[in-house]
């Protein structure tokens, strides 16, 4: 039996993966952190399960008073980098979901969790047609190596870039490195209209009610061009990305920036 922490319970994600959670043998929810609600159950939020797991609103006294295997952070980069450090420091896995956490936090995040002798995940994306999305992406721009990222999201959306985003560029770039794209001239005529940069890839971001995560990886060649696209429909296509992590989490010894590493 593996014991979880939720962080981000009344949101989107925090929902679909509480009510996967519970469905699941092997997992027994312990405890939730969530910043409004404290000292009351799980039961007495409307819309979530009617059990008797605590919540809390202070992270660290959470980890303290729970037995609990693995933290799972579905919430926002600022406060979800702080919880999985407090977590780590307990000695328990996590398993990030949450978008937006710069380079330098996850480094730091990975020496912690060496430190503390413990494995955790972090994926940008946990939707298994994503993963594959990044990979074939990859792949692609060994050949083609002119690039663009366009990625859309639901307008509550709060990090743009998307994780996943910044992860297929990030990919992309051990294949094919810097590579200055477009007209050595060009100039903006309006700000931002050629998207974010990243090693001369541009990276747009789309945010509109309606869309859940899309993401198209368009190639361009002599006379040709080459779409790979990715779409998740509903917040379930995310949900067996996060079963799997929970129970690989228990067998790492280190910190996994990727679902694409251990699958
Ligand atoms: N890796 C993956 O595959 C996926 C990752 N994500 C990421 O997961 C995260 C959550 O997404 P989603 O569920 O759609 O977002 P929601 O906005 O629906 O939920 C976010 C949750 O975080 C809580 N929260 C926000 N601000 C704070 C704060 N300052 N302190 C404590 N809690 C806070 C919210 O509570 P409140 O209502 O009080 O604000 C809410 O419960 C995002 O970072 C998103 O990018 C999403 C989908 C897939
Ligand atoms: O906020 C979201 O919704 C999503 N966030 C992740 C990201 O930033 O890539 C994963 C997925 O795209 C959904």
């Amino acid at each position: 039996m593996i014991n979880i922490i939720i962080a981000g319970p009344r949101g989107k994600m925090g929902k679909a993966a509480i009510n996967m959670i519970c469905g699941e043998d092997t997992f027994r929810l312990v405890a939730c952190i969530d910043r409004i609600n404290n000292g009351k159950t799980l039961k007495e939020i409307d819309g979530l399960p009617n059990l008797d797991i605590p919540i809390y609103d202070d992270a660290e006294v959470c980890f303290q008073s729970t037995n609990a295997d693995v933290f799972v952070d579905l919430t926002i980069p600022e406060v979800g980098f702080l919880h999985t450090k407090a977590a780590i420091k307990q000695g328990i896995r996590p398993v990030v979901g949450t978008s937006g956490f710069t380079s330098e936090q996850i480094a730091e995040l990975k020496l912690l969790v060496k430190d503390n002798n413990i494995g955790g995940i972090i994926a940008p994306n946990f939707a298994i047609g994503a993963v594959l999305m990044m990979k074939f992406a990859q792949m692609a721009a060994k050949y083609l190596p002119d690039v663009e990222i366009i990625e859309k999201h639901h307008d509550n959306k709060l990090d743009a870039p998307s994780g996943t985003a910044i992860k297929t560029a990030e990919l992309i770039r051990e294949v094919r490195g810097y590579k200055k794209q477009g007209h050595p001239e060009e100039k903006e005529t309006i700000n931002g209209a050629r998207g974010g940069e990243l090693d001369g890839m541009r990276i747009h971001s789309v945010r509109l009610p309606g869309l859940v995560a899309h993401q198209e990886v368009v190639f361009g060649g002599a006379g040709q061009t080459l779409s790979i696209k990715h779409d998740s429909l509903n917040r379930s296509s995310f949900m067996d990305g996060i079963k799997f992590s929970i129970h690989k989490s228990m067998d790492l010894d280190e910190l996994v920036y990727g679902l694409e590493n251990i699958i």
